[in-house]
């Protein structure tokens, strides 16, 4: 139901009703958008929900509350995360959806300002970036604290989550730095990492994120600042809080004095004079908006002025002197001709809508993610449905609703597949998550992505084994596995269309340089799920040889840097199958020596490996093992024979005694340092 107010104002009782109803759907979304990271409603949609209680509350001012959500911003903190005040409220922005309410926002300021109506005034328009509001608090210099906008007087400390932006300064650099500098800024994520974050759960049979926002949302509110390295952040920063020490005249001004102190500002901010241009600016960014890296959602206008602001003040919810000019949702409405299932590397099988074409905002789009089959069930999708379409910063769309009123009755409801469509294997469905995915062994488009995964640039970088020859392997029967690549002979690729000795040649010879990867790539190359480039080099860093990595226990496995408990199982997991091991065998007898990094070769300690047990009070373990792998040791996991040096803090428990046993030399925290610092 829809009130239009325009129509017919409904009785007091009516709209009371329709208030209470909206404030409970809004908290509601409010919850899981803010709090949970994982909307079930487009913003378009939202929007036009909030825009409804906005008008009712205009039209019955009595019925107005303070809690209504109109007059609040976000949600509380949540308890998990410690809890930071914000000395000015982090407020949020009334919106325009159109040029002209972008007049009416001026026209409004210049009254309660005792301006003439034709007055222009200076306006700081910005890109309306789509992340999420942080405040940074620097004292003399130092990031000392970071924390989420909450409900606006409370967020949640994510000090140690925002220390790894790399774009941010850990400390200011430059003349005339503050005593006291709260600034506020914009977290979000560019769109490639939106999209291989996205990519990466599928396979991982994790739900997707909606939309960048809630990528970066989720990604910077996590207890576990390990997961947020891994996700490539970044800010702007937008406005000052508390600032002691100096005065800004004008945003302007602080703009350019935060950046030259090293601080993220949006090359794209700039100063109109007059409402005209600020309007130009956002029409302008509209048309830019397809070709940024990154997702905006509108554009804001603020007033330069730091004294007309102060004149012009707050009110509860946000101030009067500045306004978000949202854009259009890019929605369109399409027929869902087909749904047809896909599978993944890791045997994820996932819905894909086939869309008759339809034009969103410049794109044709025919296809549409459907992310699992708990969106399916939700959304009660079905084939032949009208629907709604939305580009959210993806490539490929998402199906934002369907429209039941333009039914039939001669929609079909999939139910989901019991035997995957491609080898006719069982499905199962693996708790804790939504995906449903196929287990076959020898699954083709699983063995065909996972040797495309394995030879490519990042991995073992097979140089011209593409697609296309991977595909022409496994249809002439020459590879089953990974570990075939290493058995063909360059008469294998004369069987090819089209191949000559020179290109057969060149194939043979990239197999052959790919023996002598580094151990890390080799690792990666395996495809073990949850492990992406970097926890692989972390891996092959920490066990220094294959050998170590297969034999490596859960708890070793998780004291490592960039290894949670979910990556540790997937490891184990993977190396408790005799097909990967035997897999792995293969290639080792097929003479694949994945070999070591040295960080600096020629250091003191090159070869020499290290493991630190129990808790250490003079460094950290990521300190620590900077100082070995500087003078060119190597950190490992588990205690061996081959282990030159146990460094046992307080409490070490089997690993000491193992040293012990085995006869290594043990070393106390004071006597590391000293050796570390020898000069011999
Ligand atoms: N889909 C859902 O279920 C759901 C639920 C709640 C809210 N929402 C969406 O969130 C919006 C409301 O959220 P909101 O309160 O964060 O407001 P908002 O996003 O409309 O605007 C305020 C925010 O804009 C951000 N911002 C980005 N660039 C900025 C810049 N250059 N200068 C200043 N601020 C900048 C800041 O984080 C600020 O807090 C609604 O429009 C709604 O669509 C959606
Ligand atoms: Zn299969």
């Amino acid at each position: 139901m829809q009130l239009s107010l325009l129509d017919n104002t409904p009785s007091p009782e009516v709209a009371q009703q329709r208030i209470d109803a909206l404030r409970t759907i809004l908290e509601y979304h409010n919850r899981l958008y803010y709090q949970l990271d994982t909307p079930e409603v487009s913003d378009a949609e939202y929007d036009t929900l909030f825009r409804e209680l906005q008008e009712l509350e205009a039209a019955f001012p009595d019925l107005i509350t303070p809690d209504s959500p109109t007059r609040r911003v976000g949600s509380a903190p949540l308890a998990r995360f410690a809890a930071v005040t914000h000395r000015i409220p982090m407020l949020s922005l009334e919106n325009a959806t159109n040029e002209t309410e972008i007049g009416e926002f001026d026209q409004r300021l210049k009254k309660l300002l005792g301006l003439p109506g034709d007055q222009n005034v200076d306006y700081i328009c910005e890109p309306k970036m789509d992340g999420l509001a942080v405040e940074l608090i620097y004292i003399d210099g130092c990031l000392t604290t970071a924390s989420t906008r909450g409900d606006g007087f409370t967020g949640e400390d994510v000090t140690g989550n925002v220390r790894t932006i790399r774009s941010l300064p850990l400390r200011l650099t430059g003349r005339d730095i503050p005593r006291l500098l709260e600034v506020r800024g914009e977290v979000f994520l560019s769109l490639d990492a939106f999209q291989r974050i996205n990519r990466e759960k599928e396979e991982n049979g994790e739900p997707s994120f909606a939309n960048p926002r809630n990528a970066a949302a989720g990604s910077l509110r996590q207890l576990d600042p390990r997961i947020s390295a891994q996700r490539p952040l970044s800010i702007f920063c937008y406005a000052p809080g508390i600032v002691e020490g100096t005065t800004f005249r004008n945003q302007r001004d602080f703009f350019d004095r935060i950046a030259g102190w090293g601080l993220p500002v949006n090359p794209l901010v700039h100063c109109e004079n007059g409402i005209a241009g600020a309007a130009a600016y956002y029409r302008q960014m509209m048309e830019q908006r397809e070709s940024l890296p990154y997702e905006i959602d509108g554009t804001v206008i603020k007033v330069d002025s730091f004294s007309m602001q102060a004149e012009l003040g707050e009110k509860s919810r946000s101030p009067r002197w500045a306004i978000a000019c949202k854009f259009p949702p890019r929605q369109a409405v399409t027929r869902l001709n087909e749904i047809i299932l896909s599978v993944g590397r890791t045997g994820v099988i996932t819905p894909v809508a086939q869309l008759q074409p339809v034009e969103v905002s410049g794109v044709t789009v025919s296809r549409a993610t459907l992310h699992n089959w708990d969106e399916l069930t939700l959304k009660d999708i079905r084939v032949g449905d009208t629907v709604v379409v939305e580009r959210a910063g993806d490539v490929i769309p998402a199906i934002v609703k369907v429209l039941p009123e333009m039914r039939n009755g001669t929609e079909q409801l999939l139910s989901p597949p019991t035997h995957c469509p491609e080898c006719g294997s069982e499905i199962v469905r693996i708790a804790d998550e939504v995906a449903v995915r196929c287990m076959g062994l020898s699954c083709p488009p699983q063995t065909r992505q996972s040797i495309i995964h394995f030879v490519s640039r990042n991995a073992m970088d097979i140089e011209g084994l593409g697609e296309r020859f991977v595909e022409q392997l496994l249809s002439l029967g020459l590879v089953h596995n990974v570990a075939d690549i290493y058995y063909l002979t360059p008469e294998d690729f004369r069987r090819f269309e089209r191949m000559g000795d020179k290109l057969a040649g060149n194939l043979m010879t990239a197999i052959e340089k790919s023996r002598h990867r580094d151990l890390g790539r080799f690792i990666f190359a395996l495809g073990i799920r949850h492990v992406g480039e970097r926890t692989a080099k972390a891996l092959a860093q920490a066990f220094g040889s294959l050998e170590h990595l297969e034999q490596a226990t859960l708890e070793e496995l998780t004291s490592i840097r960039d290894v949670g408990l979910t990556v540790a199982q997937s490891v184990r997991t993977f190396f408790d199958n005799p097909e990967n091991i035997a897999v792995i065998r293969r290639m080792l007898e097929a003479g694949v020596t994945p070999a070591i990094e040295r960080k600096r070769i020629g250091g003191r300690f090159t070869g020499k490996s290290f493991v630190f047990t129990g808790s250490l009070e003079h460094f950290t373990r990521e300190k620590a093992r900077q100082l070995v792998e500087n003078q060119g040791g190597n950190v490992i996991g588990s205690v061996s024979r081959k282990t030159d040096f146990v460094v046992a803090g307080e409490d070490a428990g089997s690993k000491l005694t193992k040293a012990h046993e085995l006869g290594i030399t043990v070393l106390s925290e004071d006597a590391f340092l000293a050796l570390m610092e020898s000069e011999t």
